[in-house]
């Protein structure tokens, strides 16, 4: 049968070679193979052409879709990754430095911030070695980045602050305010990769105990009903939800790490255990016609998305949730978490959820033998329903009402062991449900707290859920809305970045929650600046962090220090994350009890992305990676009419130019990131959840926990900042046991990533060359891109990789590669660059580059 062509799929040829891959042997074929085709070659197995492993029989190749793909052979089983797990030990892998910064908003800050530090410390070339970190605030050379807007300076929110520290008696002083030290502080950004995993190393050396529990299995059998019906036996902030006997089925083969703390405290208050399904409705009916009930529908409904908040969400800021370079001042000061009121290490548990569980892992009732069960959509699913947990009938309602029947394995493993009070650390795959994990007991703490009266001045927050970015803290809130849908009388809100403090403030004060979704930045300015709001906080029952890896980390930890010293020791933490490092176990008893569990829902052995994802690497110097990135991108619109992509950028700059090149190119693209308002944010944020045939450029604000529902490619064009971060990217597709895409185009001195990822299954697709047309017409939409918008992009991509260990070693080396990416936006002359920031990122006078 003849094979027809379609146009579009005429941008190969073999004539322009890419270069690096001399090896490469083309056949006059491949002009017809799309990028697609060559890179997924797994496609044609589905048309029943080739064997999974087999090349593709090319002249066999007609109509290439991106059609879904079958599990691997030998790949993960994915029904069996509910398993006790050990981390595995990742030793002599070369990482990315952890340091590199998300975006050049704090190159251009530091600029900014020169004006008021030009004869301190951080003017000494040595100390600063990246563009990396410092201050983003702008200020005195604003010019200089035409796309950032100053917010501090013009803002109401910025006047109300001042007002606000001058009068505000609170713990944290303007002074000591790591937010305005972290900004100024560029070197901690510089070296925080390495500063991190020294100080980590220490820790580990002198608190390194944590980890050290019972791995177990299947504990305790006792099928629990409600706990805890007795407000009045619920006083204070002593943990209320950790009695009884609720049912802490601990997973199949979940891993479920004690830390070492007491283990041998028993829940004695009889009190709490055994409740009727009667009871729980007569405490629901009690609690919800509490004080707040009247306000209950309102409260939900602003909780988020109000008017309000987009009425000031044009309010251009520096992007807290994106902000690094803090220092691990004060760390140690945290390490002395009170572990004394920890619960006994008592064996309760759930034995339809075992069985259920056991069922759901393939583990067979009677020999103890795991089965394997072939992979899925529904694997991540566990064969247990919610209504088997301690839940309240009108959580149960909620749950109905989100179209959740069973619980995810995480959920299934997690819930139990929460709703027991226990301290929690839990790692599973992405997209597979972990916010309603942490969510749903959270909410059932509120419920059984004692209501709060109208005339209460500064009512209790009771859950405090602390999110990376802004976009993760809106996607929260809005579950945790659908879950409280009949629980009239609790009140959630979010505190971000991007909108003014003074509006949250009088939200907060016209509607106050129960619960708080926060990212780290503006919570602490409200600890800071909000009148009462630290008396507030002192209620918190639940502390909840969500990306907690990424929350630990240097960048967020000075923050994270602070809010943890603001709410009570005496509460129950819970640490989220679909990537748990070695480090970050080490570190996490800074939030954590001793004695909480570490519970992994990824199966030893097994990767911590999915196997239904298929993963791509692709090696292509600089000068070919647009031409390709537009072919793929291409190829993959052509052959998906659902299409939903996502391409992740290095830097904020370079994200923008990658989304202006690709507008020019007439792809239906948006762009998100942090020099985007908030307002803006959340509305491309919310066109992308809701769309078909989108492509959406984006830098790491997208990277981390947001749900797109079926997106069906995510490209990583350069080095990602770490293994994690390539990990949390890739996880935006293939949620919910969906199939899904990853490509990750890399230069071949980036190559050297792929040692940080060699346990997952990415395999090197064959380097595809480039159409001369294509070649030419990337070139024409280039030359139509704003020029300050190359220049911005070459600022940030040499701030981007001279922070990075490996290829900001070689000054000079990291000039001429700055200056091929400068030629491949099409100009001469690579872009000036003031003296100062080549001063701080410590590149004065190096050869090949212009000051200005
Ligand atoms: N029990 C359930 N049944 C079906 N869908 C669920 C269930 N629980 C959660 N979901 C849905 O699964 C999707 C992924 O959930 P969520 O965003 O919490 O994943 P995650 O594990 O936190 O991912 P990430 O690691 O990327 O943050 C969401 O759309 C959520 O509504």
């Amino acid at each position: 049968m003849p094979i027809k062509l379609l146009p579009h799929l005429r941008f190969l040829n073999p004539s322009v070679s890419v270069t690096g891959f001399p090896s490469m042997n083309i056949q006059p074929t491949v002009r017809t193979i799309p990028t697609f085709c060559r890179i997924f070659p797994f496609k044609l197995q589905y048309l029943g052409l080739t064997r999974i492993n087999q090349q593709p029989q090319i002249p066999s190749v007609r109509k290439l879709t991106t059609r879904p793909f079958r599990t691997r052979p030998g790949s993960q089983s994915s029904g069996s990754d509910f398993n006790r797990t050990r981390e595995r030990g990742r030793g002599g892998e070369v990482r990315a430095s952890k340091s590199l910064i998300e975006d050049e908003a704090e190159l251009s800050d530091w600029v900014s911030d020169l004006g008021s530090k030009r004869n301190n410390k951080y003017d000494d070339d040595s100390d600063f070695k990246s563009a990396g970190s410092g201050e983003r605030r702008g200020g005195r050379e604003r010019e200089s980045f035409p796309m950032k807007r100053r917010r501090e300076n013009d803002s109401d929110e910025s006047r109300g602050r001042g007002r606000m520290n001058r009068n505000s008696a609170n713990s944290f002083s303007r002074n000591d305010n790591p937010r305005f030290n972290r900004r100024s502080d560029g070197e901690s950004r510089d070296d925080g990769g390495d500063f991190s995993r020294r100080k980590s190393g220490g820790i580990e050396r002198g608190n390194g105990n944590s980890f050290r529990g019972n791995s177990t299995s299947f504990r305790g059998n006792s099928n629990s009903s409600f706990r805890g019906n007795s407000n009045s036996s619920r006083g204070g902030s002593s943990y209320s939800s950790r009695g009884g006997n609720s049912n802490s089925f601990r997973g199949g083969n979940v891993s479920s790490f004690r830390g070492n703390g007491n283990t041998s405290r028993g829940n004695s208050n009889p009190s709490r255990g055994g409740n009727s399904n009667s009871l729980r409705e007569k405490r629901n009916e009690r609690n919800d016609g509490g004080g707040f009930k009247k306000e209950g529908m309102q409260l939900r409904r602003e909780a988020k998305f109000s008017e309000d908040d987009s009425d000031n969400s044009d309010v251009e800021d520096e992007d807290e949730d994106e902000e690094m370079g803090k220092t691990m001042n004060g760390f140690e000061d945290l390490l002395t978490e009170e572990v004394s009121d920890v619960d006994g290490d008592d064996e309760d548990d759930d034995s339809t959820l075992r069985t259920n569980a056991r069922k759901s892992i393939g583990l067979d009732k009677e020999d103890g033998v795991k089965r394997s069960s072939p992979g899925n959509d529904n694997s991540y699913l566990s064969e247990s329903r919610f209504a088997e947990c301690a839940i309240s009938p009108l959580s149960l309602k909620g749950i109905k009402g989100a179209g959740y029947e069973r619980m995810t394995k995480v959920q299934e493993a997690t819930l139990p062991v929460i709703l027991k009070g226990k301290d929690v650390l839990a790692k599973a795959k992405t997209g597979t449900g972990k916010t309603v994990a942490f969510l749903l007991p959270s909410i059932e703490v509120v419920i059984k707290s004692p209501p709060v009266g109208r005339d209460q001045k500064r009512p209790p927050i009771l859950v405090l859920v602390m999110c990376p970015t802004r976009e993760l803290a809106n996607q929260a809130a809005t579950e945790a809305n659908t879950l409280l849908k009949y629980h009239l009388s609790i009140g959630v809100q979010v505190v971000i970045g991007g909108t003014r403090l003074t509006l949250e403030q009088k939200r907060m004060q016209t509607n106050p929650c129960q619960i708080l979704v926060a990212t780290p930045g503006r919570l602490k300015d409200h600890i800071e600046n909000t009148a009462g709001f630290a008396t507030r906080l002192m209620g918190v029952k639940v502390l909840v962090l969500d990306e907690a890896d990424h929350l630990l980390d240097m960048g967020f930890r000075k923050d994270i220090e602070k809010i943890i010293a603001a709410v009570p020791k005496q509460r129950q933490t819970l640490l989220f994350s679909a990537t748990v490092s070695e480090e970050v176990r080490q570190i996490c008893h800074i939030a954590l009890k001793r004695d909480h569990e570490f519970i992994s829902t990824v199966e030893e052995g097994s990767e911590e992305t999915h196997s239904q994802v298929r993963q791509m690497h692709l090696v292509a110097p600089l000068d070919k990676q647009f031409p390709l990135l537009y072919a793929l991108l291409k190829e993959h619109v052509a052959d998906n009419p659902d299409y939903k992509v996502l391409v992740f950028c290095t830097t904020a700059m370079v994200t923008r130019l990658v989304s202006d090149l690709l507008g020019e190119l007439k792809l239906n693209v948006r762009e998100i990131h942090s020099r985007k308002p908030q307002s803006y944010r959340t509305r491309i944020s919310d066109e992308f959840r809701k769309s078909k045939g989108l492509i959406l450029v984006t830098s790491d604000v997208s990277a981390r926990g947001v749900d797109y529902p079926d997106v069906t490619l995510v490209i990583q064009v350069g080095l990602p900042a770490e293994r994690e971060q390539y990990i949390h990217r890739l996880g935006r597709t293939g949620r919910k046991g969906k199939e899904g895409q990853g490509i990750l185009l890399l230069a071949p001195w980036e190559e050297f990533f792929l040692s940080s990822v060699k346990d997952l299954p990415i395999t090197k697709a064959p380097a595809p060359s480039v159409d001369p047309d294509t070649q030419k017409k990337v070139e024409r939409a280039l030359s139509h891109v704003e020029m300050k918008n190359k220049e911005a992009a070459y600022q940030a991509w040499l701030g981007y990789y001279n922070s990075n260990k490996k290829i900001g070693k070689d000054k000079c080396k990291l000039v001429e590669l700055a200056n091929e990416f400068s030629r491949c936006m099409g100009l001469d002359t690579p872009p000036a660059i003031p003296k100062l920031v080549l001063g701080k990122m410590g590149l004065r006078n190096v050869p090949g580059l212009r000051a200005k």
